[in-house]
């Protein structure tokens, strides 16, 4: 799996020991961090007043060694801190600090703020009285950057701990932590840049990376391509976004069986109407089928359940979305092998019940029980396997929030999986393409306009 690696705060912990253990002097990663920010300050920011916070632990040691190398560079500084310094590095940071150094509850706003308070270490939120000295001298700020993570953030769960005002730049130390991600952190940084430190950071979970498509082969036809099929339902445009979405996915081919007949094209979809159940049973029995996707527009009456039987009863990989998911909540059946699932919130809820963690632990607990790979789609998607890997989605356009929009990733997924044989990489693939053709899309889009977009989305990443 592609992407920049996602680690908690205690595997950020052992990731920091082994590289101790290896040679790596303590001190002298904190002048990595400290050098590596502080370079990104310099080139994001302005050359005016700044003030650096500074807490008690090696973030605040992070903030000492900022301060002096931006000084260092002629940026008028200052420093406050909530209290000591505690630990060995932070200590040796702040001596290294030639300058005064404030009562942060007292201190005067700057044009420039850099959060140093808290990063991976933060056990508690923030005492009422300290966040809003924080909130109101970001709030006086022009610009704001968080060292690691804006604290008061749960690093391993996005959650906020206390009141946590507005970043415009976050400087994620080292690897991505999972609040750099998930919301509602994530939603309170605008540009997240990533400072690499030079440790080695191994990780089952990752953020996701630029979709590596290939060309189909010269030899290559409609069948070879992967063929999708796609049940419709109560409302049939759901179902039509889905398999136009699948069609323009790289598919070779795409069926869809409907009680209904659309009136326009694309004409290169297959249209089977039926009437009955066991005409179903019989269409969707073609053994190249190499992904049935069912949901988008199914319904949640008894011919919708039948319909999910059918394709639970076949052997091919399922995609099962919106409906489909609501209505195998209500039931207890194994899915077939290399199926995925794209649940959003509330859809999760009903399937898996209150799971514990972080929508990461959640995402990965709910895979595992059902041995699909779950798509936990929001705005911030978690793509999890049964094995454990992971890819976190974040940053997606927020006009993406419209009707039709999971009918389309639907198709897209089915349409992946058809063309890949591969759950998990479809899945990445997918989700990454609906979000490049959302940004492609820009502003105030429908469901429909995404689907234009898809070719080139897809052309830029062969
Ligand atoms: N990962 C790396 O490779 C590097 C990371 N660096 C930086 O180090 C921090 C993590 O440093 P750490 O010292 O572990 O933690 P913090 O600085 O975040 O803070 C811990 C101290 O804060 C106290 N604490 C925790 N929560 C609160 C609170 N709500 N109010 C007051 N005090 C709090 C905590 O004490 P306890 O009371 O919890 O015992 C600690 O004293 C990482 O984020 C990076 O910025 C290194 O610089 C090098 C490379
Ligand atoms: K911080």
């Amino acid at each position: 799996m592609t992407g920049v690696p996602i680690l908690t705060a205690a595997q950020m912990r052992q990731a920091e020991q082994a590289a101790f253990r290896a040679g790596t002097d303590e001190y002298a990663l904190m002048e990595i961090a400290g050098r590596a920010a502080a370079e990104i300050i310099w080139r994001a920011g302005h050359r005016r007043d700044t003030l650096v916070l500074c807490g008690p632990g090696n973030n605040g040691g992070d903030g000492f060694v900022i301060a002096r190398l931006l000084k260092e560079r002629g940026v008028p500084v200052r420093v406050a801190a909530l209290c000591d310094s505690r630990t060995a590095s932070a200590q040796r940071a702040r001596a290294g600090w030639d300058g005064p150094v404030e009562d942060m509850m007292i201190a005067a706003p700057a044009v420039q703020l850099v959060d140093a308070l808290f990063g991976t270490g933060l056990s508690r939120g923030l005492e009422d009285a300290v966040a809003a000295r924080l909130c109101w001298l970001a709030e006086d700020a022009a610009l704001t950057f968080a060292v690691d993570l804006p604290s008061g953030v749960e690093t391993d769960s996005g959650a906020l701990l206390s009141a946590v005002p507005h970043f415009g730049l976050c400087i994620a130390l080292g690897a991505y932590k999972p609040a750099h991600l998930l919301h509602p952190a994530a939603g309170l940084v605008d540009r997240l840049v990533l400072a690499d430190l030079g440790i080695e950071l191994p990780s089952h979970v990752h953020r996701l990376g630029p979709a590596e498509l290939t060309a189909p082969g010269a030899d290559s036809h409609k069948y070879t391509r992967g063929l999708v099929a796609v049940i419709g339902g109560a409302m049939p445009g759901a179902s039509l976004l889905a398999s136009i979405a699948a069609a323009r996915s790289g598919a070779g081919s795409v069926r869809r069986y409907a009680h209904d007949l659309p009136s326009a094209g694309p004409h290169a979809i297959v249209h089977r109407q039926f009437d009955d159940i066991d005409e179903v049973t019989g269409l969707v029995s073609d053994e190249r089928v190499g992904a049935l996707l069912v949901g988008p527009g199914l319904g949640l009456d008894a011919k919708a359940a039948a319909l999910l039987d059918v394709a639970l009863s076949s052997a091919h990989p399922l995609v099962l979305d919106a409906d489909a998911l609501t209505l195998l909540a209500r039931k207890d059946r194994p899915l077939p092998p290399d199926s995925i699932l794209t649940p959003h919130e509330g859809e999760f809820h009903r399937l898996f019940g209150v799971l514990p963690g972080s929508k990461i632990d959640r995402a990965r607990s709910a895979a595992r029980s059902s041995g699909a790979v779950v798509i936990y789609k929001g705005p911030d998607s978690v793509i999890a396997a049964p094995d454990g890997r992971v890819a976190v989605a974040s940053g997606m356009s927020s006009w993406l929030s419209t009707a039709g929009t999971g009918d389309v990733l639907a198709g897209l997924v089915a349409g992946r999986l058809a063309v890949t044989s591969d759950p998990l990489r479809a899945a990445c693939e997918a989700v990454w393409l609906h979000g490049d053709a959302a940004r492609r899309c820009g502003a105030a889009f429908v469901a429909d306009d995404l689907l234009d977009a898809l070719p080139a989305a897809i052309a830029a990443r062969l």
